[in-house]
């Protein structure tokens, strides 16, 4: 992948669709074929949490899920292992705060998209410093998604990082629904990140074009 641009980096955060096997109604091949049908515009790949996959399967699923996204041209992101990202020949890589160190990880992926973690001012400085291509701030809302999920945060970090005059590409997330969606956007977040919102969805391509409405009423007003 040539190097992202910042412009192309906010239109892909748009709307981030993240999944795993354990997250999923039905077969996560299919959620995710819907959800692209929706208007999804990145995935990422987290296959975490009780009953997941690992190992051959895990791995599996990932090959899967990453040539659906490749048929539709939606850039492939890999959650927390950096050394699957790398074999699979992913677009990315997100990272925690208790993940690989980001400046190492940045090291390995050369320039792969590298998403990360921030859950505050300073978190979100040292990412930057590090050479991260987006933020992920949250949890926003309250999320029963992420076991070890932090307290909601609101959108007011978001707000602040603007206010503060960081413009780096920053993406929401916890908790985040169609209702809800378009708070994150008025705070200055170029896009919305979920999980549940879609993969526990009936009908996941309603869900994700009705995220989508949410985000673009928000972001026409935001470029007034
Ligand atoms: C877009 C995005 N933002 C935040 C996270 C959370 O990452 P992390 O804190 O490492 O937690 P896990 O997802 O690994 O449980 C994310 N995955 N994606
Ligand atoms: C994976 C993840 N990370 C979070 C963070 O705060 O960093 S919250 C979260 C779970 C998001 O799932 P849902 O959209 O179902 O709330
Ligand atoms: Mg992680």
């Amino acid at each position: 992948m040539t190097k992202m641009t910042v412009t192309k980096m906010r239109e892909l955060l748009k709307l981030y669709f993240i999944t795993g096997s354990v997250n999923c109604k039905k077969n996560p091949d299919e959620v995710l074929e819907e959800a692209i049908r929706g208007g999804i515009t990145l995935f990422q790949f987290r296959e975490k949490g009780t009953g997941s996959l690992t190992r051959a399967s895990r791995e599996e699923l990932a090959v899967k899920l990453m040539g659906i996204c490749r048929r539709h041209r939606i850039p492939f992101i890999v959650n927390d292992d950096v050394d699957l990202a790398i074999r699979l020949g992913a677009d990315g890589v997100h990272i925690g705060q208790d993940d690989e160190r980001a400046s190492e990880v940045r090291k390995k992926i050369g320039d792969k998209i590298l998403g990360v973690s921030a859950h505050t001012l300073e978190e979100a400085r040292l990412a930057i410093e590090a050479g991260a291509n987006y933020l992920g701030v949250g949890p926003i809302f309250l999320t029963a998604t992420k076991d070890d999920a932090k307290k909601p945060i609101g959108p007011g970090l978001v707000r602040e990082l603007r206010e503060k005059g960081y413009d780096i590409p920053i993406v929401g997330i916890g908790g985040i629904t169609s209702a809800n969606a378009a708070e994150v956007i008025a705070a200055g977040a170029d896009g919305v990140s979920v999980i549940s919102a879609i993969s526990q969805a009936h009908e996941p391509a309603l869900a994700a074009s009705e995220l989508l409405v949410g985000v673009s009423r928000v972001e026409s007003k935001n470029q007034v």
